[in-house]
């Protein structure tokens, strides 16, 4: 039952990456018809989708805003028959100045002590500074204490990560309640008892550093890292020496230990895939594979030797943007799978692919390319704003922005690598403080550049997809796409880098002219509004028609 259970999971899951692939491939085609720069994108991003994007879409000319000479030379910028020109008179200065403040809270009225966590733990969530839980973990924790499978859905910065680690630390490790500890302990010491797995080794080790939080100093080694990149014999060294309950991975590396038979997973209790969406995809697929073969599976366990014997193990799917194909596969799991969304807790066998629930998502008519739409990946008090400015003039359009809206702390998001430099330069010439942040980087530039950014010294973070999912900077105030993202979800997860936990954050897409029917299908797939915007002596500003959509 359990074998079977499993191989039609990895159908699945191989159904869902072929899905992604092909939807990629006649994407792409249709739309390099349209625009050489984002089919070059969609080739540097692999399993990237760009179904969103494809046919028909013509820039939609304003009717409402006749085109107007403007002072600046960000209207130097603006050619001849512009999509959407803005009346001077009629434009607004919008006042964005004081960053991360507060703007929309997201805790519900519960306490830690409510949802029923252990004593020692709820003591570390005081020591650490957390109070109240927010409405994704009111309604995950009790959900997966009570041993459900669960997928996690909800905002950008809405405190995921604590949803899963809490009820994980309340079952394991020395923070564990009694109940939480039943079985034999020295067993229990020897074997990992948690795997959480991310897609990119910031991500990885963002999550090792919240768990070490809450475990505090005494017992700080009870989580290890297994992330590309580092030493592998260090690794193996640490595992074998410390024993820790949890590890922390990305996929590769952890397969790698994993088949190399240092990494003893088989009565492991929890398995955690953060960003979902993002490791099932092709990229991951193999390392996926094995990971959901090996974790939580104890061989030899049935009474002939049959290695079908599964473990107790609960597996957790985390993401702010969830497709059905996620859902689907995650229905196959036996023990009773729920949707948990904040305040929400809904069994996965009645979500259907229509639901609102699942977010920007391609759903059986995937296809045909049609996405559903929802709000539900992005934190409602995020302001989108667009802007129009020629390939050669888009940095001084960053500046511009930067400077109109007072933003300290700067995430701005390209394609490609190899550009990230040139921007870097452009801006270090204007006196601007800032650094590039991409994979070709070394394991200890990556994460100097990304401590100085973290602590101020950086105001402006020029990277690529690398930094979109995940990545938690509350003092973000800004993010910038220099270039567009390949789709509505890659849009949501860069945008979510600003706005989290309720601050208040500003996303602003710099496109060009013929690229403004791909902001228009993203802002209806996102059912947000995206402002046309200018940048006019230091301000931003909207048109009058635009500032009445935000009252
Ligand atoms: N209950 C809480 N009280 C105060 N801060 C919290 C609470 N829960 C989480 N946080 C903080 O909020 C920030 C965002 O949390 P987290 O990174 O888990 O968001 P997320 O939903 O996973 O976002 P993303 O989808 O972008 O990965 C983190 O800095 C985290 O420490």
């Amino acid at each position: 039952m359990a074998a079977s259970v499993s191989s039609r999971f990895l159908v699945l899951l191989k159904e869902f990456s072929t899905v992604r692939k092909i939807s990629w491939r006649s994407a792409a085609a249709n739309y390099h018809r349209q625009s050489r720069f984002l089919c070059h994108a969609a080739k540097e991003n692999g399993s990237l989708t760009l179904a969103s994007l494809e046919l028909g879409n013509k820039p939609r000319k304003s009717g409402k805003s006749k085109a107007v000479k403007l002072e600046g030379s960000f209207v130097t910028e603006m050619g001849q028959g512009k999509v959407r020109a803005a009346k001077n008179d009629k434009m607004k200065v919008v006042k964005e100045k004081k960053p991360a403040e507060i703007v929309s809270p997201l805790f519900s009225a519960k306490s830690f002590e409510e949802l029923g966590l252990p004593d020692s733990l709820l003591n570390s969530l005081e020591r650490e500074g957390f109070s109240v839980p927010t409405d994704v973990q009111s309604a995950a924790v009790p959900a997966i204490i009570k041993g459900h499978d669960a997928v996690i859905q909800s905002y950008t910065g809405s405190g995921k990560t604590l949803a899963y680690l809490l009820p994980i630390l309340s079952e394991i490790g020395p923070l564990a309640g009694k109940a939480g500890s039943s079985s034999g302990e020295s067993e229990k010491r020897a074997e990992i008892q948690a795997m959480i797995v991310a897609p990119s080794r910031e991500l990885a080790m963002q999550i090792v550093r919240e768990v070490e939080k809450l475990l505090g100093p005494d017992h700080r080694r009870m989580v290890q890292q297994l992330v590309g990149g580092a030493n592998r014999m260090r690794q193996e060294e640490a595992l074998k020496k410390n024993k820790p309950a949890i590890v922390v991975g990305t996929p590769g590396r952890i397969a790698e230990i994993s088949k190399g038979g240092k990494l003893h997973t088989h009565g492991c209790r929890f398995l955690v895939l953060d960003e979902v969406d993002e490791l099932l995809s092709f990229n991951f697929r193999e390392d996926i594979h094995r990971i959901l073969e090996h974790v939580g599976k104890r061989s030899g366990a049935g009474p002939k030797g049959e290695v079908d014997e599964r473990a107790k193990r609960q597996t957790i799917l985390v993401s702010a943007t969830v497709p059905f194909s996620v859902i689907r596969a995650a229905k196959s799991w036996s023990h009773e799978p729920v949707l948990v969304q904040a305040n929400k807790v809904t069994p996965l066998d009645t979500v259907q692919p229509s639901a609102p629930a699942i977010s920007l998502t391609p759903t059986t008519s995937e296809a045909d390319g049609q996405i559903q739409t929802t709000i539900q990946s992005l934190p409602p008090a995020l302001k989108h704003y667009y802007c129009i400015s020629k390939h050669q003039h888009k940095v001084d359009a960053l500046r511009r922005c930067v400077h109109a809206l007072e933003a300290q702390s700067v995430i701005a998001f390209m394609n490609h690598s190899k550009q990230l430099k040139d921007v870097v330069y452009k801006l270090e010439a204007r006196g601007m403080n800032c650094a590039e942040l991409h994979g070709d980087l070394g394991k200890l530039g990556r994460s100097t550049v990304l401590k100085k950014f973290k602590n101020g010294e950086v105001r402006v973070l020029v990277t690529n997809e690398l930094s979109a999912r995940g990545l938690d900077v509350a003092e973000c105030d800004l993010v910038v796409n220099l270039e567009l993202p390949t789709d509505a979800v890659h849009y949501a997860h860069r945008a979510g880098r600003t706005g989290r936990l309720g601050r208040k954050g500003t996303v602003v897409t710099v496109c060009e002219e013929s690229q403004v029917f791909i902001v228009k299908k993203m802002e209806k797939q996102l059912g947000l509004p995206f402002l046309y915007c200018e940048f006019v002596d230091g301000e931003l500003v909207v048109t009058e028609e635009d500032k009445a959509i935000i009252r």
